[in-house]
């Protein structure tokens, strides 16, 4: 393995998600003060800016590399951080990529939730499991709504947002498992090591995304 350079106490290592978060992550962070840019397109995975690297990494990998402290924080949906089953501190809500964890089947069925095909088995699991409903859970990777279409499953545990898929689909929502939204994730030993950049980064970030931070000068995030 490579050592990640520059781990002296004043640089950070950060983790981000390729994918719909990535521009809005930055942006935020930059907002909060770290020198960041969105990484120019190319097949660099890890992007050096004065004082910060960025890991770019599948989502489910941020919680990963988190909590095995290889990254200092990282900005991961709660959809992923729950089904992750890590414990890393999570200490800032920052209300972007707002969506719903939700069960869902075919507009009209009735047959018995027997089996559910899902990209969150942890999450489906538990549900299921507090419900009392005694179903076999399929993981998929992806277009999830479409095993409830073809039969592969009598119901899916997917992300919703406008309600669009659902509808295009012929598909509804039966039950909510749980909202989720972007959050900053941080390294338990890092928040001790570099106190003096996380915990800045932390009290600007809450600023930023909340209306009394707003008020007392930063911009209101969505
Ligand atoms: N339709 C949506 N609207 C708002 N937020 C969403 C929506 N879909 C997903 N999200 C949130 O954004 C995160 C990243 O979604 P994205 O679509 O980039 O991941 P993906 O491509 O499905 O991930 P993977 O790396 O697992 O293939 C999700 O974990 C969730 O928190
Ligand atoms: O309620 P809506 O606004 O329609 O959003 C929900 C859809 O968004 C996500 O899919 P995405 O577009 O990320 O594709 P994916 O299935 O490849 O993850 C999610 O898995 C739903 O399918």
């Amino acid at each position: 393995m490579t050592p990640a350079p520059n781990r002296s106490p004043d640089h950070l290592t950060l983790a981000l998600p390729k994918g719909r978060i990535l521009e809005e992550a930055v942006e935020l962070l930059s907002r909060a003060g770290l020198p960041l840019t969105l990484p120019e397109k190319s097949r660099a995975l890890r992007h050096e800016f004065p004082g910060v690297t960025v890991l770019e990494l599948r989502n489910q990998d941020v919680p990963v590399y988190v909590d095995l402290g290889v990254a200092d924080a990282g900005i991961v949906g709660k959809d992923v951080l729950v089904e992750s089953g890590r414990t890393v501190y999570e200490p800032v809500d920052l209300h972007f990529a707002a969506c719903r964890l939700s069960l869902i089947r075919e507009v009209g069925a009735t047959s018995p939730i027997a089996r559910v095909a899902t990209k969150y088995p942890r999450s489906a699991r538990a549900y299921l499991s507090a419900q009392g409903i005694p179903a076999e859970v399929v993981k998929l990777s992806g277009n999830i709504e479409l095993a409830a279409l073809t039969g592969l499953a009598d119901a899916v545990v997917d992300l919703v947002q406008t309600g669009s898929t659902l509808k295009a689909n012929n598909l509804e929502e039966l039950d909510v498992l749980y909202r989720s939204s972007a959050r900053l994730v941080i390294n338990r030993a890092a928040l001790k090591l570099r106190r003096d950049r996380l915990r800045p980064l932390i009290t600007r970030l809450r600023e930023l995304v909340t209306p009394e931070g707003a008020e007392a000068g930063g911009a209101a995030v969505r």
